[in-house]
């Protein structure tokens, strides 16, 4: 681990999908410890960008690293990351998931992970096919927040799920990471996120327009996070 270096670097960071460009030369450090907002409309290249980090898309042009690395077998070691979409399959019980995690990844809390399907009534006897889909929401998500990461990079972690449950969602990923790891996570539901953002990145047509501390924006601007994209993204 580099301590005194950004976790992630994006520089030049370009996305073609044919002649279409979703991601226009990116250039954004992000820090350590920070818990980070990735905003956007529909389109503007949010899961691009989380996917390049991934390593699921590679760029057409520029560079992406975690921790000094690019996006490979290292990085899949130190970031966890939460798809927007259910990727588990639906004949498996809570219990195949939560061995499926303990077998994959090294620095996954089995005890950390049973507690919170404890706490949210999960029976860990459940088959996912049998659960609602908010319910399976959560489920991927404590799966994602019960490793020991050193990023945790969540595509639309509460947009399935109740308000009551995203509080303790957002509470969940608050109490779980450590104050070195970092958190980047996207939606649309900034009102609802914005008490827990350090930092936010917006993105507009596949280009950043604004990354800025949370504090920065309601000093300097005099506006919350949400109030501010509402201008930024007025239709
Ligand atoms: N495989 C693909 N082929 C062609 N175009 C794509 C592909 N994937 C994404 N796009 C386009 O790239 C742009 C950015 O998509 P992306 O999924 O990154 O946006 P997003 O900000 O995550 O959107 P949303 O908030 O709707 O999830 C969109 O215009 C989308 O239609």
């Amino acid at each position: 681990m580099e301590q005194n270096k950004p976790l992630v670097v994006c520089s030049g960071l370009t996305k073609n999908y044919g002649s279409f460009t979703a991601l226009k030369n990116l250039d954004l450090n992000l820090e350590r410890g920070r818990f980070i907002g990735l905003l956007g409309p529909n389109g503007s290249g949010k899961t691009t960008t989380i996917k390049l980090l991934n390593g699921l898309l590679q760029p057409t042009s520029g560079m992406i690293t975690v921790d000094g690395a690019q996006p490979g077998r290292y990085t899949h070691s130190i970031v966890s990351y939460l798809p927007d979409r259910a990727y588990l399959s639906d004949w498996m019980k809570i219990t195949d998931v939560i061995d499926f995690f303990s077998d994959f990844y090294r620095d996954f809390d089995r005890v950390k992970a049973i507690e919170m399907f404890k706490t949210l009534r999960i029976s860990p006897l459940d088959r996912l096919k049998t659960l609602s889909k908010g319910t399976k929401e959560k489920v991927q998500l404590i799966l994602t927040m019960s490793r020991r990461a050193q990023l945790y990079v969540l595509d639309e972690p509460i947009a399935g799920v109740d308000p009551a449950a995203r509080d303790y969602i957002l509470n969940t990923i608050l109490a779980n990471y450590s104050e070195d790891a970092s958190v980047l996570l996207s939606t649309h539901l900034i009102a609802d996120i914005e008490r827990v953002l350090d930092e936010v990145v917006f993105l507009k047509d596949g280009e950043m327009v604004l990354h800025e501390s949370v504090d920065t924006i309601r000093e300097e601007h005099g506006k919350s996070v949400d109030m501010l994209f509402r201008e930024v993204f007025a239709c």
